[in-house]
């Protein structure tokens, strides 16, 4: 078995990968801490031939899980941020201080769409784009629904946005505390990204697929007007990529990925920008 792991700011996720198949056996998720007890918060290690890492964690977190799992675990591959892989070439000044979330994001979806722009909705949500010939441009980083939710200290941390609300109730004035807060962070988060896209597309002079991915993608995707598929194993897909394992993913077949969205063409989100403009 091949153990997947995302570790987050907020949430660790796992999956276990058969390595024969291909075929996901089991996925999880705990909170990000310092220290795991494989059996109760990460499958079994027994059965794990091999490990692939993404950690935006503190670096201690990242080391002690690397010390657990080197113990018990003969491949361990650890992704990182570098200045070029898969044809993809990255937009930091610095390569090395990119979110690896954020480049096996990158590397993912410029994998499975060529240019793309991939948007992961978790504690932060980051948006970044690639281009059609491969170049990273670089990306923003907005505050989280949690987060921005957090920030308020108004009492609502714990009401989080029902999953399954209409994003058209979410756009309505809240008449108590916890609906303003929120409409009102759900507003912030999908005004952002539609926003960004759309600038991005104008400035480059092309329309890109859109791709969402994070705990918070499901709720954002409902506001998101552009054309965009989920991906809830975007960050894995970069994993797969960089150090692939099993037969499929030599052959380059990306587990859980969406048929590529189709963007609305450029006209059309220059007029939607320059609409915006007139308001
Ligand atoms: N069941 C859940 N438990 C915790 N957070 C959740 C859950 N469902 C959605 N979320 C949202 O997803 C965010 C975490 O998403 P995730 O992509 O795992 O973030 P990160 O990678 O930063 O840890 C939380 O901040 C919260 O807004
Ligand atoms: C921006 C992030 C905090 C997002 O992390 P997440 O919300 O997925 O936990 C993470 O990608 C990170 O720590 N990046 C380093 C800074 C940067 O990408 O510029
Ligand atoms: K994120």
């Amino acid at each position: 078995m091949i153990l997947d792991l995302d570790i987050g700011n907020t949430l660790s996720k796992w999956r276990l990968k058969d390595a024969e198949s291909s075929e996901i056996r089991s996925r999880g998720a705990v909170w990000t801490r310092e220290e795991w007890r494989p059996g109760a918060d990460i499958p079994d290690l027994d059965v794990v031939e091999a490990v692939r890492i993404s950690s935006v964690a503190r670096a201690a977190v990242l080391e002690e899980t690397v010390t657990l799992l080197r113990r018990q675990v003969r491949h361990v591959y650890v992704a990182h941020s570098t200045p070029e892989a898969l044809g993809v070439v990255n937009g930091y000044d610095e390569p090395g201080r990119l979110g690896v979330d954020r480049w096996l994001g990158a590397l993912a979806g410029y994998q499975l769409a060529g240019g793309c722009c991939a948007v992961d909705c978790g504690s932060a949500i980051t948006i970044d784009f690639v281009l059609p010939g491969g170049a990273h441009l670089g990306g923003f980083i907005v505050p989280g629904l949690r987060l921005m939710k957090e920030s308020l200290k108004l009492g609502t941390q714990n009401v989080a946005i029902d999953p399954e609300s209409e994003a058209d109730a979410l756009l309505e004035p809240g008449r108590r505390t916890v609906d303003a807060v929120n409409h009102g962070i759900y507003m912030a988060a999908v005004s952002a990204i539609n926003r960004i896209y759309s600038e991005v597309c104008d400035q480059q002079g092309v329309a890109l697929p859109v791709l969402l991915t994070g705990g918070d993608a499901r709720v954002i995707s409902r506001g998101v007007q552009v054309p965009h598929a989920v991906w809830p194993d975007m960050v894995y897909g970069g994993l797969e990529a960089s150090f692939p394992l099993t037969f499929a993913e030599r052959a380059g077949k990306l587990s859980g990925a969406p048929a590529v969205p189709k963007p609305v063409s450029l006209e059309k989100i220059r007029a939607g920008l320059a609409f915006s403009m007139l308001l």
